[in-house]
């Protein structure tokens, strides 16, 4: 399966690394389509004028909607898609989506700058499209482009056959809600510090309980939520020492 990705921008070049390495490869195989579109494309003025001041009043400027317009109608015309805008005031992006989306055989992103986009864009395409104003994480950013490298990347990852090993697509840190504990390779001893003797024991029951309680204890210290979103019975006896 395939899935053909378009994305919409005044900053083309900052997409270019979506062409690097794993993804570089997806695409080479066939796995992934990808486009990048210049916005300003669909500007008709000599200035190419692609936002304007908010109506309203308030700091900097809006996209406008018109040149969107142009631009998205053109972009989807090839076929049914699902729409995704960045956007800081969006529903939170997370695997769950990643998940959702790696099931869409097609996906156009609109990478906002300035303030953002005129609302009229997001709702004359959710009356025919399914549209999701998404955010990557509680942080501002200048524009989509790098939320849309982001996800992007998540969900490519989880396309059959894009990573050489896939199961790890489904043992990522989140699938048993915790995070992920410490890992070590050669050489054991490294600047004076040594591998944990347990990894080395060959006692796989001893190394499984060793990473859980590391990972049960690295949640505990850092993501408290994560603990507290388990289900009543994803923690045993001697998970519960943590
Ligand atoms: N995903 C994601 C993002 C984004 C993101 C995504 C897309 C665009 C398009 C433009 N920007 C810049 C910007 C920055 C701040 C504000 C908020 N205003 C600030 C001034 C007073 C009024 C409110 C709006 C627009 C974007 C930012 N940021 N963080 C994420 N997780």
């Amino acid at each position: 399966r395939r899935v053909r990705i378009d994305v919409v921008t005044i900053f083309p070049g900052y997409l270019a690394p979506l062409r690097e390495a794993l993804l570089g490869r997806a695409i080479e195989a066939g796995l992934v389509e990808l486009g990048v579109h210049d916005l300003r494309d669909w500007t008709h003025d000599v200035h190419q004028a692609v936002d304007d001041s908010p109506y309203g009043g308030g700091p900097g400027m809006v996209m406008r909607p018109q040149v969107w317009g142009e631009a998205l109608d053109a972009v989807l015309a090839a076929g049914p898609a699902r729409l995704v805008v960045p956007t800081p005031a969006g529903r939170p992006f997370t695997q769950a989506t990643a998940q959702a989306w790696a099931g869409e055989e097609r996906l156009v992103f609109a990478c906002g700058r300035y303030e953002g986009i005129d609302q009229r864009v997001v709702d004359s395409y959710a009356a025919r499209m399914p549209v999701d104003e998404v955010s990557i994480g509680d942080y501002v950013l200048v524009g989509g482009e790098v939320a849309v490298m982001v996800m992007v990347e998540a969900v490519v990852r989880l396309l059959p056959g894009v990573l050489g090993n896939p199961v790890s697509a489904q043992e990522d840190s989140f699938s048993d809600g915790l995070l992920e504990g410490p890992a070590y390779t050669r050489p054991v001893s490294w600047r004076g510090l040594d591998v944990p003797e347990v990894l080395r024991s060959g006692n796989h029951a001893a190394i499984a309980r060793w990473r859980r309680d590391r990972a049960l204890e690295r949640t505990a210290a850092r993501r408290p939520d994560l603990l507290d979103a388990l289900p009543e019975d994803a923690l045993d006896r001697a998970d519960r020492a943590f």
